[in-house]
């Protein structure tokens, strides 16, 4: 897996051969070894080029290969023998240099890349270190602050970064193979001590232990309760105060624990998570790889709210012609600014122009007439996207997608307006779409699989990740969101402070706690959803209201503080206090915590500590055992798929690897005996009331989550 060659009389070029991506696999470092050998041995060689297949020199170790036994030569020996090596090694970096694959390109006396490339340590974001002498040489490189910032964030660098941070010493503008060939034919002769990495002292900073610190308390801060990066501080660290070998030492133990922690696990898990969400399929067999995707040229948006804006942005970023439209010209014209200055913005940051030649507002339908697809974002109301879908119907080609982007209503009954259920599809961004990583793309009972290949390949252009999913309220990610709202609110009720159930949900790793999503998102889009879903209704006592509605338990304090005009940060006020409306830092407010003892006493509820364990194990639990009605109903095609939602969709920490994933970590019995309990105290909540999935599985004696698939195949005809 490494292929060997003499080329230009001189010099042996080694070529790593493990496509996609060239990954260091046993056979590739087998592979390796035995080249470097032959080559030192070989007279006539006098240099050694590196490069990998297809233009990519290399992904870096093989991520496979952490779940089973290693075997093969390991990478750290082998990477010193390369630069122990007495004969110039040279890397020529095209496409990617990652992880172990800089790694070794570190270990060479000499770094070469195309203008293409990108290298970088990305072994945090898989829960690990660069654990191949990364944390010890790229600091003796590049210095203390600027290897803490590549290590401890896994920021790939272009090639050109490359270069002036001095990571590569030249960049070619054409193969990078060439040109360090060139370069190892200049180099023949010359003293190689000067270039072996682990000789040099780190490049002097003033100040590394205030440095370390600071990078430690930002670490802290940004990924909370993630072990990895803050082993990358400690391992660069020891970069700063420790000789070379005893540097190495630290770098291995801290890779160890690392490596065996549940959290690296978790995050390998994700990567794999997030590239088989890719690979969707339909109940009906239709598949990624048996169904052709239409190619989309112009596009219309229809709404220019804030989700409007988000993705004509996305649209046009990605080359598509978009035609937006409003119905008010104000609207429109407020549209158009903000669409306007989010793309100045973006082509500012980037150097570049911004293509706003690609875009038509306008107030007119009928200039949808040529656009390939729509995607609705009006407002989140039924009659009115039913008219909007009805009248696109008039104008559109016969065979132009229409694609809404409804947080949860009935695609199907859309569908259903239309002259061409089978080419309407749901695409639910998340706000601010323009930044939000995730895509539902949600098929309908008649939407067609080349409908829904269109959609998933629409969204990959555009740099999302997208999740096919089935049509039900709220699809996956809010049906789920639900109940974890419910079980907080009740938390509420029961005692806790909302500062409580947010502290717990943040220690647990989440960027921010419920609560502040709330009123981040505005407590009267759920206000406004529950009176339209007839949750709300005159009948209900202004003054007492009930906490028992549709024959379950319903806990009516987030409509209450809407009743008082609080609907979180826009009006300053919400489970929070705000210095104004619109401003971010939240606070205490002492008002919501007599409201919340008032509203106890008025219901004759004695208040309870509620623990954070409880506060976890109510809110995780409740959403995987959601999760797996989602799987039970066919809504979701895999636990991955669900994990893949709530990690770019809803903030879940990456470490968690995802509700599933953690309900697999935690133990599924466990999960059940849990769920078993809370039920018992709370009967009046059927949401806690253990799937039969879930169930089944623990009988099935609780499958590895990727063995679930198959399971659930299996336990479905029973079900
Ligand atoms: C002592 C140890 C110290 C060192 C530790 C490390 O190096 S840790 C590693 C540090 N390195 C990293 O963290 C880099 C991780 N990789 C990436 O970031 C991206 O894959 C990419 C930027 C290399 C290419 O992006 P792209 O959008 O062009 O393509 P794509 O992302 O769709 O992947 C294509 C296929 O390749 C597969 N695959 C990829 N990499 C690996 C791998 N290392 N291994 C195995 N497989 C890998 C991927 O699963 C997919 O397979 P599928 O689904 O077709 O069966």
């Amino acid at each position: 897996m490494a292929r060997y060659a003499r080329v230009k009389g001189s010099i042996a070029l080694i070529t790593l051969t493990n496509p996609p991506v060239n990954a260091l696999s046993a056979a590739v470092r087998r592979g390796i070894m035995e080249s470097v050998s032959r080559a030192l041995k070989d007279e006539q060689v006098k240099a050694v080029v590196f490069c990998g297949e297809n233009e990519k020199f290399c992904g870096g170790a093989d991520i496979k290969e952490f779940s089973g036994s290693m075997s093969g030569p390991p990478l750290v020996p082998l990477i010193h023998s390369i630069e122990a090596g007495e004969k110039p090694m040279v890397a020529a970096i095209e496409g990617v240099a990652l992880g172990g694959g800089l790694e070794l390109a570190l270990g060479c006396h000499y770094r070469v890349a195309n203008t293409k490339a990108c290298l970088g340590l990305p072994e945090v974001t898989l829960g690990l270190l660069p654990a191949a002498g990364g944390t010890q040489r790229l600091p003796r490189l590049i210095g203390i602050p600027a290897a803490l910032e590549l290590i401890t964030t896994g920021r790939h660098v272009s090639a050109q970064e490359a270069l002036q941070l001095g990571i590569v010493d030249q960049v070619a503008q054409g193969s990078a193979v060439q040109a360090a060939m060139e370069l190892a034919l200049s180099v023949i002769g010359q003293p190689l001590n000067p270039r072996r990495l682990s000789l040099r002292a780190p490049v002097w900073a003033p100040d590394v232990d205030g440095v370390c610190d600071a990078a430690l308390a930002q670490v802290k801060q940004r990924s909370r309760g993630a072990m990895a990066p803050v082993a990358c501080v400690q391992a660069v660290r020891a970069a700063a105060m420790l000789p070379y070998s005893k540097g190495m030492e630290r770098e291995r133990q801290l890779m160890d624990t690392l490596f065996r922690s549940g959290q690296a696990q978790a995050m390998q898990y994700a990567f794999f998570a997030q590239r088989n969400a890719g690979k969707w399929s339909l109940p009906n067999g239709s598949q990624w790889n048996n169904t052709r995707a239409r190619d989309v040229q112009r596009a219309g948006v229809i709404g220019l709210g804030t989700m409007g804006r988000g993705i004509a942005v996305s649209l046009v970023k990605a080359g598509i012609s978009v035609v937006a439209i409003e119905t008010d010209a104000k609207q429109l014209e407020s549209g158009k600014k903000a669409v306007t200055a989010m793309l100045q913005r973006d082509a500012q940051r980037r150097g570049v122009s911004p293509p706003l030649h690609l875009l038509t507002f306008t107030l007119s339908f009928h200039q949808l007439r040529d656009v390939d697809l729509v995607i609705e974002a009006v407002f989140e109301d039924m009659n009115l996207k039913k008219r909007v879908f009805s009248d696109l119907c008039k104008v559109l080609r016969a065979n132009s997608l229409i694609c809404t982007n409804t947080s949860g209503l009935n695609v199907d009954e859309l569908a259903a307006v239309t002259d061409r259920q089978p080419l309407v599809v749901g695409m639910h961004f998340f706000a601010p779409a323009h930044v939000m990583k995730l895509l539902e793309v949600v098929y309908g009972a008649r939407s067609s699989p080349e409908a829904v290949a269109t959609a998933m390949a629409l969204g990959k252009r555009i740099e999302k990740v997208c999740v096919a999913v089935g049509n039900c309220s709220g699809f996956v990610g809010n049906r789920m969101l639900k109940l974890y709202l419910d079980q907080s609110v009740y938390m509420l009720e029961e005692g806790a402070t909302p500062e409580q159930v947010d502290q717990a949900l943040e220690e647990f790793g989440f960027a921010m706690g419920i609560f502040k999503v709330s009123d981040l998102s505005g407590l009267d889009v759920g206000w406004r959803v529950r009176k339209a879903s007839g949750l709300i209704g005159p009948d209900v006592d202004p003054v007492k209201p009930s906490r028992w509605r549709l024959g379950r338990r319903y806990c009516p304090l987030p409509d209450m503080l809407c009743q008082q005009g609080r609907f979180g940060q826009k009006t300053g006020r919400g489970w929070y206090l705000y210095d104004s409306p619109g401003s971010k830092e939240a606070k205490s407010d002492p008002e919501i915590q007599t409201f919340l003892e008032d509203y106890r006493r008025k219901y004759g509820i004695i208040p309870r500590r509620i623990t954070s364990q409880e506060v976890i194990e109510r809110c995780a639990f409740a959403l995987a055992n959601e999760g797996f009605r989602i799987l039970e109903d066919r809504i979701a095609a895999s636990p991955e798929d669900i994990d893949v939602i709530y990690l770019f969709g809803y903030g879940w920490p990456r470490h968690r690897g995802g509700p599933m994933f953690y309900a697999s970590q935690v133990g599924l019995s466990v999960v059940l005996e849990k769920l078993e309990h809370y039920h018992r105290i709370h009967p009046d909540v059927p949401s806690l009331e253990p799937s039969r999935l879930l169930r089944r599985l623990v009988a099935e004696g609780s499958p590895p989550i990727q063995q679930w698939k198959s399971h659930i195949k299996n336990l479905r005809s029973h079900l």
